[in-house]
């Protein structure tokens, strides 16, 4: 998804000021609620060269406060799934729900939050304007909007740079803004794709560190797209494995790091205790390589194109 489409997504569609801020209000959700629910879920695309089938027979259920990443070859259908649950393209058969609602319905409620690869900020506007431009366009009055922005940029890390431009920050604080700003409405979901993928390394670990605490602080579900194995192993409780196209799931497999393993999907306790030194746990090799399984349908030496697994 472009940059520009998600500066669209966070400043044009006018059915959103309708919505009173209130609604924006945070409910924990409790642990069996469902988060998003995909059921027989197919995506044909019409093209000048014939159809495309980017998504076949799609069934995925996310619980509320899971966090669930998409792995798969180049193509398979991981941004496709994304556009359709985020309201930005509809299946061409199955449904999708989220919070129970239809995704046009959830958008309209902002049940949902969205951080893309290009951070989409507003080059105009500094950091603390970026993130409460969500805010502002539900009228969210000036003073709480103010202490909301301050708790964002605290959460993140970036306090002191509330008043700089995105061109005067790096690609991994500009990344940091778009997080906070797609986390101003407090929503119940994050759907992210690849937000990460254009950082160095160094920095992805950082965010990844920071994405786990912050998902861990919020509660939020959070569905994550992503190219790294290690990534999708350290972040989620849950990978979704996904075929070459037609994209298909492949498999899901749970994720089991460290000696505590989680209690069920959305132990909030158990993911913030996931810190770097779990990188270097032989439960995360494991994962790893259950993960590069998955994607292979057997044990290999070589990696899927599209799929890096350093
Ligand atoms: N708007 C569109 N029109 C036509 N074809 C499309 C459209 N959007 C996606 N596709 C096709 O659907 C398939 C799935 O694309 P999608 O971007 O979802 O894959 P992906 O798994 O996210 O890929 P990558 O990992 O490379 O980002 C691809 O073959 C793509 O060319």
């Amino acid at each position: 998804m472009s940059a520009s489409e998600n500066a669209a997504a966070a400043e044009t569609p006018a059915e959103h000021a309708a919505v009173p801020a209130t609604a924006a209000a945070v409910s924990v959700a409790p642990a069996t609620e469902t988060a998003v629910r995909v059921t027989g879920v197919d995506k044909v695309f019409e093209t000048r060269g014939g159809l495309v089938h980017a998504l076949e027979g799609i069934d995925l259920e996310i619980a509320a406060g899971e966090f669930v990443s998409l792995i798969g070859p180049s193509g398979c259908g991981k941004s496709t799934l994304m556009r359709l649950v985020a309201d930005l393209d509809a299946p061409t058969a199955g449904t999708i729900t989220v919070f129970g609602k239809t995704p046009t319905q959830a958008r309209l409620d902002q049940d949902y939050g969205i951080a893309f690869q290009q951070a989409g900020l507003l080059p105009w506007r500094t950091v603390a304007a970026n993130v409460a431009l969500p805010l502002e366009l539900h009228g969210v009055a000036s003073a709480p909007r103010k202490a909301k922005v301050e708790e964002l940029l605290d959460m993140v890390g970036l306090a002191d740079f509330a008043d700089r431009y995105p061109d005067q920050l790096s690609g991994g604080m500009q990344q940091r803004v778009a997080i906070a700003r797609s986390l101003a409405e407090q929503p119940r979901l994050l759907l992210m794709d690849e937000p990460f993928g254009a950082l160095d390394e160094m920095t992805r670990e950082k965010m990844q560190s920071d994405l786990v605490r912050i998902s861990a602080e919020t509660g939020a579900a959070v569905v994550f797209v992503t190219h790294s194995i290690p990534e999708a192993v350290f972040l989620s409780d849950r990978v979704v494995v996904m075929s070459p196209r037609p994209g298909r799931i492949r498999e899901i497999v749970p994720m089991r790091l460290g000696t505590a393993a989680p209690t069920g999907p959305t132990d909030a306790a158990a993911r913030a205790a996931r810190t770097d030194g779990l990188r270097e746990d032989r439960s995360f090799f494991e994962m790893v390589t259950a993960v590069r399984e998955a994607l292979h349908g057997a044990p290999v030496a070589t990696g899927a194109r599209g799929v890096e697994t350093r």
